[in-house]
C-alpha cells in the first residue's frame, strides 16, 4: 500500500518508564501522537491514513449511548488487532476468576468477614495468575455487576498482553509499583495511586519491585464516572485534571509467539500474533486508561458536629439505572483533621442496605485499632452490623467530649460500596488468611446503659411490657 512519508521506527521516545508524560483531565477528548502527523486531519477513517496506518475504533459504550456518556478511541496502529490466530481456551486455564456469581461458584453469608494481608507467592507468578475473585455480584453476560478481586505476584508479564473483555479494572496496589504498557501508552503506578483499565483494552503489567499486591474492582455494563458536587460546589475531593492518560508510545518489533489472553466471561482464552499489540502510533477519543494519585484527594467534612456519611469521601462512581444508587462507589479515607465537637468521632455503628468491601493500602484505620492490616481486607455486607472495634471505642469515649482537633496521619483507606450483595468464593472463604475471630474484636463492648434521671419511670415501662 502506498502511504504518505513512509517513515521506519524500531521503538518512539520513552520506551522506558523514566519521566513518563501524561495527558490531563477526566473524561476528555485528548489525542497523542508519537509521530507528528500521524492522526488524520477532519475524518477518523480516511482511505489511506497517515503513515499507512490502520485506523481502528474502541467502544466503550453503544455507538447509539446519549453523547454525554458516548465514550470510544480511534487507534491509528502499524497492524490492526484482529490480525491473530483464533482464540482456544487458555491451558491450563485460571479457575479462580469469577464474572457471573451463582450458587455453583461463590456463597452467600451475611457474616462480618476479614482477611489478613495475602502472602506474596514464591513460585513466579505474573499478574494475570496472581489475580484471584474475593466476592461480586451479577454478571458479566448481563452487563450488570461487579467482581472483587485482589492479586499477589512476583513477576514482569512475559510476551503477553491482557485483555479483558468482561468489564473496567479498578486497580489499587498495596505493594509494589506497577509498570502498565497500554494500547494508549505507558503509565506508571505506585502504591498510593489508582488506575482504570477501560473494557478492552489490552495491556501488560511490570513488576520492577518483584513483590506486589493490590485490590481491583472489577465493573460490568458502566463505567466510572466522577461524582456530582452538589453544594459542595465546582471543586473539591478529586479534580479533573489530575486524572492522567498515557501519551501514544508504540513499538514495532516482530514477535512471533505473542499471545493475547483474553479474559471473556472470566474464562481465559488466548490468541496468537506474531506483532505487539503496542503497535498504536497515535490515538485520539475520550476512551482511555488513566491513574490518578489519592493524595490529590481534597476530603471535606464535617466542621463542626457529628461523622459524614462516607460517600463525601467518593473518588469515582459506577452508576446504576437510579439516581443516587451506585453500581460500584470508590471512596478513600485519607489523612485528615478530624475537628468535630461532642461527637463521636470515628465511623457510627451501623447496617447499610449497601454492601462494603474495605482494604487499606497503609498506616491504620480510625475504625479498627487492631487487625485490620495493609494489604488485608474486610466485607460487611447488606445489612451486616458493623462499626469501631471495642479498643477504638474505648479510645475515643477516653478522649471525651473537650477533644481537640486530631490529624489522622498515616492512612489510606479505601471502600468498593455497591447496591448489589456479594456472593463470597470459595477460595476467599477458605483462606489461611481469613480472620475467623473477626467477631470477637466487638464482643467486648460492654453496656454502658445508665438512667439515673428517669430510672423509676423505666422501670414502669419495662414492667409493662413484661
Ligand atoms: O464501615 C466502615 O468503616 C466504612 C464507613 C466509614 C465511615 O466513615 C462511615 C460509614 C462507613 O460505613
Ligand atoms: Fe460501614
Amino acid at each position: 500500500m502506498e502511504t504518505k512519508n513512509p517513515i521506519t521506527v524500531t521503538a518512539a521516545a520513552g520506551g522506558n518508564f523514566e519521566n513518563l508524560e501524561y495527558l490531563s483531565g477526566f473524561g476528555n477528548h485528548l489525542s497523542s501522537e508519537a509521530i507528528a502527523g500521524a492522526i488524520p486531519q477532519g475524518q477518523n477513517s480516511p482511505l489511506i491514513c497517515p503513515y499507512g496506518l490502520y485506523a481502528e475504533q474502541i467502544s466503550g459504550t453503544a455507538f447509539t449511548a446519549p453523547r454525554k456518556h458516548n465514550l470510544r478511541s480511534w487507534l491509528y496502529r502499524i497492524k490492526p488487532s484482529v490480525t491473530h490466530e483464533p482464540f482456544k481456551p487458555r491451558v491450563p486455564g485460571h479457575g479462580k476468576l469469577v464474572t457471573e456469581f451463582n450458587q455453583s461458584n461463590s456463597s452467600a453469608t451475611p457474616t462480618q468477614l476479614r482477611w489478613k494481608p495475602v502472602e506474596i507467592p514464591e513460585a513466579p507468578t505474573d499478574f494475570i495468575d496472581g489475580l484471584y475473585t474475593v466476592c461480586g455480584a451479577g454478571s458479566s453476560y448481563l452487563r450488570h455487576g461487579y467482581a472483587i478481586h485482589m492479586y499477589t505476584a512476583n513477576k514482569s508479564m512475559e510476551k503477553c498482553a491482557f485483555c479483558n473483555a468482561d468489564g473496567d479494572f479498578l486497580i489499587v496496589p498495596q505493594k509494589g509499583r506497577l509498570w502498565i504498557t497500554t494500547e494508549c501508552g505507558k503509565l506508571q503506578v505506585v502504591p498510593g495511586e489508582i488506575v482504570v483499565i477501560p473494557q478492552g483494552f489490552r495491556f501488560v503489567v511490570d513488576l520492577p519491585d518483584g513483590s506486589s499486591r493490590g485490590y481491583v474492582a472489577e465493573i460490568f455494563g458502566t463505567h466510572f464516572q466522577l461524582p456530582d458536587l452538589g453544594p459542595i460546589g465546582a471543586n473539591g475531593l478529586a479534580a479533573s485534571r489530575d486524572f492522567l492518560a498515557p501519551v501514544a508510545w508504540f513499538e514495532q518489533s516482530s514477535c512471533p509467539g505473542y499471545t493475547i489472553v483474553q479474559k471473556f466471561g472470566g474464562e481465559l482464552f488466548t490468541a496468537k500474533q506474531d506483532f505487539s499489540p503496542f503497535n498504536v502510533v497515535a490515538w485520539h477519543g475520550n476512551y482511555v486508561p488513566y491513574k490518578y494519585d489519592l493524595s490529590n484527594f481534597c476530603p471535606y467534612n464535617t466542621v463542626l458536629f457529628d461523622h459524614s456519611d462516607p460517600s463525601i469521601n467518593t473518588v469515582l462512581t459506577a452508576p446504576t439505572d437510579k439516581p443516587g444508587v451506585a453500581l460500584l462507589d470508590f471512596v478513600v479515607f485519607p489523612p485528615r483533621w478530624v475537628v468535630a465537637e461532642h461527637t463521636f468521632r470515628p465511623p457510627y455503628y451501623h447496617r447499610n442496605c449497601m454492601s462494603e468491601f474495605m482494604g487499606l493500602i497503609h498506616g491504620g484505620y480510625e475504625a479498627k485499632a487492631d487487625g485490620f492490616l495493609p494489604g488485608g481486607a474486610s466485607l460487611h455486607s447488606c445489612m451486616t452490623p458493623h462499626g469501631p472495634d471495642t479498643k477504638s471505642y474505648e479510645a475515643t469515649i477516653a478522649l471525651g467530649n473537650e477533644a481537640g482537633p486530631q490529624k489522622i496521619a498515616d492512612t489510606m483507606a479505601f471502600m468498593f460500596e455497591s447496591c448489589l450483595i456479594p456472593r463470597v468464593c470459595p477460595w476467599a472463604l477458605e483462606c489461611p488468611c481469613m480472620d475467623n475471630d473477626y467477631y470477637q474484636c466487638w464482643i467486648g463492648l460492654k453496656s454502658h446503659f445508665t438512667c439515673e434521671a428517669s430510672k423509676e419511670e423505666n422501670v414502669e415501662l419495662l414492667n409493662g411490657h413484661n
